[in-house]
């Protein structure tokens, strides 16, 4: 493997401070794949005090956001060169398939470029003064030192998500990847390297949430922490970024409805039914897990799904007909079967799947069959917890406003779909639904120019579009008087 397989502080390709090692694990197959350094706090305050010294005293937050934004953009074209050794490696790492992760390099590079081309399109604005020859301006300012945690399941898209904003800007970072799928991320600091990011400004920290995470978020020298992963983590993150009333931007779990009215395509909308709950194993923030199908069409339409359900082709991600490849490991597996016992022991009804598959060539990779429950209610497990696997739950309505009303019933929102051809139906559900994002006819698109994260525990605040680029920002009103005059108040 042509990777340096180290962690990258202060300019410098390093072990672990303990010397501790990590071996990274194929979901495919359980080979070890890589074994990388696992650093713990004392290399997390060696990076953050890398970024710290960067930001105080080095020229990145004051260089200009056109030379910044050119070596952002630089670092996109470096991942379209290296697309094939990046899809390769995510592939290797998460067990998706390759065609899939080429998809996701083509949406980093694209991610990268977005924020290059508008790092230098904030100029400021200027102001109405209430007094006369006085200027009043409203600039943005890089925050400053940010933590950067991302999650196994798309390691490298989110990852870019962060960097490519917090870089535009003019902060510096330090990134925790999750301790199970680093190799990408890895990947991407050489390449930031060579693109010219100065030393000091992007550090990257390999190790495990309680340790490098917590150290992150604990750290009085880190302004701002950007967390995607768990509700449970999320809300440690929270907790312990209050100690210096850090910045915090969270993008959380969901448990995405789907609504499908009578009147919809109805192929299509099987079919992105489908997609929107299997692609990637159903571990996607935003699959829609939760089917709510209206009453007329249910049997048919369940059937419809079970029928192709028993035809997907699951197998190795580097094999041209997959169509799912396995979890991400066996403790998550472990996980997902309990949480599917759970929805038995509820009373929901088991349509297809709901076990290992058989075939030998699979045993071992951590394999779950794709799982289909019907006569499904809100007050499941199934239906209010998200099980971040191949599980979707089906739920009946017989009006708009019961579909809506089910839609919402949910700790979480992230995201939901809804299919149908009468059009001012779909923009009315839209206008209730109480999600970040809502698709109509469509499932779990996005791409940069739009914002994406969550309302109620999905998250707090925003990545992509002009909003993801104000998280890693600070708003400064700088107010001159031109004629000052004494006030002859004293
Ligand atoms: N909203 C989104 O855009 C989005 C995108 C992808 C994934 N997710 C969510 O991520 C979750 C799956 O990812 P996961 O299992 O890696 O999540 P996780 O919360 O277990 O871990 C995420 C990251 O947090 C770190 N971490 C763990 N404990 C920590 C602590 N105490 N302090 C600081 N960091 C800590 C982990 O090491 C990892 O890097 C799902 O809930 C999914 O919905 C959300
Ligand atoms: C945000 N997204 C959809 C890319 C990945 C969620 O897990």
């Amino acid at each position: 493997m042509d990777l340096k397989l180290q962690q990258y502080i202060n300019g410098k390709w390093v072990d672990a401070n303990s010397e501790n090692t990590r071996e990274i694990i194929n979901p495919f197959n359980q080979e070890v794949i890589a074994t990388v350094p696992e650093g713990d706090e004392s290399d997390t305050r060696a990076a953050i005090a890398a970024a710290r010294e960067a930001f105080d005293n080095g020229e990145w937050a004051s260089t200009t956001a056109t030379e910044r934004g050119a070596v952002v953009r630089e670092i996109a074209e470096l991942i379209e060169r290296d697309k094939q050794e990046l899809a390769h490696l995510e592939s290797l790492d998460t067990g998706k398939t390759v065609e899939e992760s080429r998809g996701d390099m083509d949406d980093i590079a694209g991610v990268f470029r977005y924020y290059g081309e508008i790092a230098d399109k904030d100029g400021g604005e200027l102001v109405d003064s209430p007094v006369s020859n006085s200027t009043s301006k409203v600039v943005h300012e890089p925050v400053g030192v940010c933590g950067q945690i991302t999650p196994w399941n798309y390691p490298l898209l989110q990852a870019s998500w962060k960097l490519a904003p917090a870089l535009a800007t003019g902060n510096t970072l330090i990134m925790k990847p999750s301790e199970i799928t680093p190799l990408t991320t890895i990947k991407v600091f050489e390449l930031m390297e060579e693109a010219g990011v100065p030393a000091g400004v992007a550090n990257l920290v390999l190790g495990t949430g309680d340790t490098v995470g917590a150290e992150l978020s604990n750290n009085t020298d880190v302004d701002l922490i950007s967390f995607t992963g768990g509700i449970v983590t999320g809300k440690k993150i929270m907790q312990a970024a209050s100690v210096n009333v850090k910045k915090l931007a969270l993008e959380l779990g969901g448990k995405n409805p789907n609504i499908v009215f009578a009147d919809t395509d109805f192929e299509i909308a099987v079919d992105q039914a489908l997609n929107g709950v299997f692609f990637h194993a159903g571990q996607i923030c935003s699959a829609g897990t939760r089917l709510i199908v209206e009453e007329s069409i249910h049997d048919e339409f369940v059937n419809a799904l079970v029928e192709r359900v028993k035809q997907f082709k699951l197998g190795s991600g580097f094999d041209e007909d997959t169509q799912m490849g396995p979890l991400i490991s066996a403790d998550h597996r472990a996980k997902v079967e309990k949480y599917v016992e759970a929805g038995i022991k509820e009373g929901a009804t088991l349509a297809v799947g709901g076990k290992r598959p058989e075939d030998p060539e699979l045993q071992n990779g951590f394999f779950y069959l794709p799982t289909i429950f019907t006569d499904c209610t809100t007050d499941m497990t199934v239906v209010q917890e998200e099980g971040f696997g191949p599980v979707i739950t089906v739920e009946k309505f017989s009006t708009e406003k019961e579909a809506v009303k089910l839609a919402n019933d949910s700790i979480y929102g992230l995201a939901g779909g809804v299919f149908t051809n009468d059009i001012a139906k779909a923009e009315r559900c839209a206008a209730k639904m109480r999600m970040g994002t809502v698709w109509i006819n469509e499932f779990n698109l996005y791409f940069p120019h739009a914002p994406w994260g969550g309302f109620k525990q999905s998250g707090i605040g925003r990545e992509l579009g002009r909003l993801g680029m104000e998280e890693y920002t600070e708003t400064k009103h700088i107010f001159q008087n031109l004629k000052p005059e004494p006030i002859n108040w004293f």
